[in-house]
């Protein structure tokens, strides 16, 4: 077995960040890999208020100093004046990857009325898949749950990791050679 995968963790919150409230969304995160993978893997967690430029160099640290090879963001994705999370996550992506979003607000329509508020995106910045997810904890599984299945292979793509996912929670789809 290789080294561990690197994942990064990343609460947009100005309360969270400001100790108004406990951050529950990146421990929320981390549950669901410590449930999901069954290969190594090492959390990088971070948490930051909702600025732009603070957002976007802190995904640049995970992904060029830390070895990400997958960083997922909570929070700041809806319209209010403060939400700039996919601002932040398209000013250091090289390829975006709408599939995601679309996927995510799909299956979250279904749990809340309220899931076409978020503007939820995904990308690739060199050999690191950034995803983001909605502020709400509950949110997190709920999103992770419906796009999960392809995260392994998306990774094999861009020379990443090879991730195995334990079946009982989730299975990762690897189309055969
Ligand atoms: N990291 C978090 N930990 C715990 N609860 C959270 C977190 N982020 C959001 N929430 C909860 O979800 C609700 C909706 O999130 P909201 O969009 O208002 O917050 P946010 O924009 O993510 O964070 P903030 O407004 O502090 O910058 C919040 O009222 C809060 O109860
Ligand atoms: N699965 C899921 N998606 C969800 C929600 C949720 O509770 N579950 N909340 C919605 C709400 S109320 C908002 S305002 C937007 C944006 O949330 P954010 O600004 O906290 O990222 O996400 C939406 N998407």
């Amino acid at each position: 077995m290789g080294e561990a995968a690197r994942i990064g963790i990343v609460t947009v919150s100005d309360r969270a960040s400001a100790g108004v409230y406990a951050d529950e969304g990146g421990p929320a995160i981390r549950d669901y890999f410590a449930r999901a993978l069954a290969s190594p893997w090492q959390a990088v967690a971070r948490l930051v208020p909702d600025d732009r430029r603070l957002i976007a160099e802190t995904l640049v640290d995970l992904a060029e100093r830390e070895g990400c090879c997958l960083i997922v963001t909570t929070g700041g994705t809806g319209p209010a004046p403060r939400d700039v999370t996919p601002e932040a996550t398209e000013d250091v992506i090289a390829k975006p990857m709408p599939g995601f979003g679309e996927l995510m607000r799909q299956v979250s329509l279904a749990k809340v009325p309220t899931a076409i508020l978020s503007r939820q995106t995904a990308g690739i910045r060199g050999r690191t898949l950034i995803v983001n997810l909605p502020g709400r904890p509950r949110a997190i599984a709920e999103c992770l749950d419906a796009v999960m299945p392809a995260i392994p292979y998306c990774i094999d793509l861009i020379e990443g990791p090879y991730l195995e996912t334990d079946p009982a929670v989730v299975t990762a789809f690897r189309p055969k050679k």
